[in-house]
């Protein structure tokens, strides 16, 4: 998978114009404040997931344009091809030439993973931030899932409407059985998934990190479904069925949860806990290790990616090397050896050590490249 061009046009604070991007290493350097994110986040929108910085569609225009455009030319299993993202204020997207409706639609088209420091919340935020970096890396390697998460949210918001209206009318608790069994029945297909996904991210996930590590911390990551007491064991194949195990709960705290108004059980409660050295990271870590275990989650995505798929997706990484003493600096870049890497920085020394590739200057949202 390689960007070959991406052209812009009223794109946030960009001065419209065009990247012509190497197959190797983009360094993208200037200034902060100038629009490097803003371009990697371009190139982002053509995964089909949201703004990694999780902005609306209507931030995405330059100030006081009405619309946007972005024209990505690509190579994906050997075939030149053309996405073109329009955005009045919602985006809709084109593939060569063909209308596909919502974004959304290019998800397992073009691959991309995505470091920036925003995703330091994966690890210092609650569990939610956790459950977008989970669903967004397995809508990547299995669209469908996307479908599934929506049915999820629909069903989840029946049976909480639901709780609220037996308070007044108890006749409704057969209809409740219907939706409990439906709601467990994809609440457990997704955690399902989503242990199967973890189970095999884990040991790349540890050896990564490891390596950042220099080899003198062990990670450790276990999934905790929403309902359960002990997290799931991620070594073995062997996994708890889930869609049981979720109507049980369900039925089991229907009364607390019609008291609370919500459903306290469930893949939206799911949760990812890292431990180094069996201390949370979250609680213990310091800034360079809990950095350390993003990217270890992230390059780690991009390999299993590439496992699924056959296609070495694109690095698009944002500032990732501040904050990471010089041998965790060198183990990311020969990490990332081979790729094609989109990476941002204010000093372009930062990045000699990688091969050879194309050097940009962004100031004032106006890409020029380097000498
Ligand atoms: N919708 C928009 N229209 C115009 N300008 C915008 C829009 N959204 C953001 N900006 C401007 O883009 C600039 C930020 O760009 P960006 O986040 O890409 O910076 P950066 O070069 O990555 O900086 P840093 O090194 O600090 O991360 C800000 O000056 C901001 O005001």
């Amino acid at each position: 998978m390689k960007v070959d061009s991406l052209s812009f046009h009223h794109f946030r604070n960009l001065c419209d114009g065009e990247l012509q991007a190497s197959d190797g290493v983009n360094v993208i350097w200037g200034d902060n404040a100038q629009g490097k994110t803003n371009l990697l986040e371009a190139i982002w929108l053509f995964t089909g997931s949201r703004s990694f910085r999780g902005a609306k569609d209507a931030e995405l225009l330059s100030f006081s344009k009405k619309d946007a455009a972005l024209t990505l030319s690509f190579t994906a299993q050997n075939r030149e091809q053309i996405a073109k993202i329009t955005i009045s204020p919602n985006k809709q997207v084109s593939l060569n030439g063909v209308s596909m409706g919502t974004v959304s639609a290019m998800a397992g088209v073009f691959c991309a993973v995505v470091f920036a420091p925003c995703h330091l919340s994966l690890i210092q935020d609650g569990p939610a931030e956790r459950r977008r970096f989970l669903d967004a890396a397995i809508c990547q390697v299995k669209p469908s899932y996307h479908g599934l998460l929506t049915e999820y949210n629909r069903t989840l918001l029946q049976r909480n409407t639901l709780l609220k209206d037996m308070a007044y009318h108890s006749e409704l608790s057969s209809t409740m059985e219907i939706w409990e069994e439906h709601l467990s029945r994809i609440g457990g297909r997704i955690q399902e998934i989503r242990r199967r996904y973890l189970y095999r991210l884990s040991p790349a996930v540890k050896e990564v990190y490891e390596g950042l590590a220099g080899g003198n911390e062990q990670l450790t990551l276990s999934y905790l479904p929403g309902g359960h007491n002990e997290p799931v064991s991620l070594e073995g194949k062997e996994a708890p069925v889930f869609k049981d195990l979720l109507l049980q709960n369900l039925r089991l705290r229907r009364r607390e949860d019609m008291l609370a108004g919500s459903t306290s059980v469930g893949p939206h409660r799911d949760d990812l806990l890292f431990s180094i050295n069996g201390f949370s990271a979250r609680t213990y870590g310091s800034q360079g290790q809990q950095r350390s275990v993003v990217l270890a989650c992230k390059l780690s995505e991009a390999s299993l990616l590439r496992e699924v798929t056959g296609e070495q997706p694109v690095a698009l990484l944002d500032d990732v090397l501040s904050e990471l003493d010089p041998r965790r600096q060198d183990f990311v870049l020969n990490h990332i050896k081979g790729w094609q890497v989109f990476i941002t920085c204010c000093d372009p020394k930062q990045t000699e050590r990688l091969a050879a590739g194309r050097s940009f200057e962004m100031k004032n949202g106006v890409l020029r490249p380097a000498e």
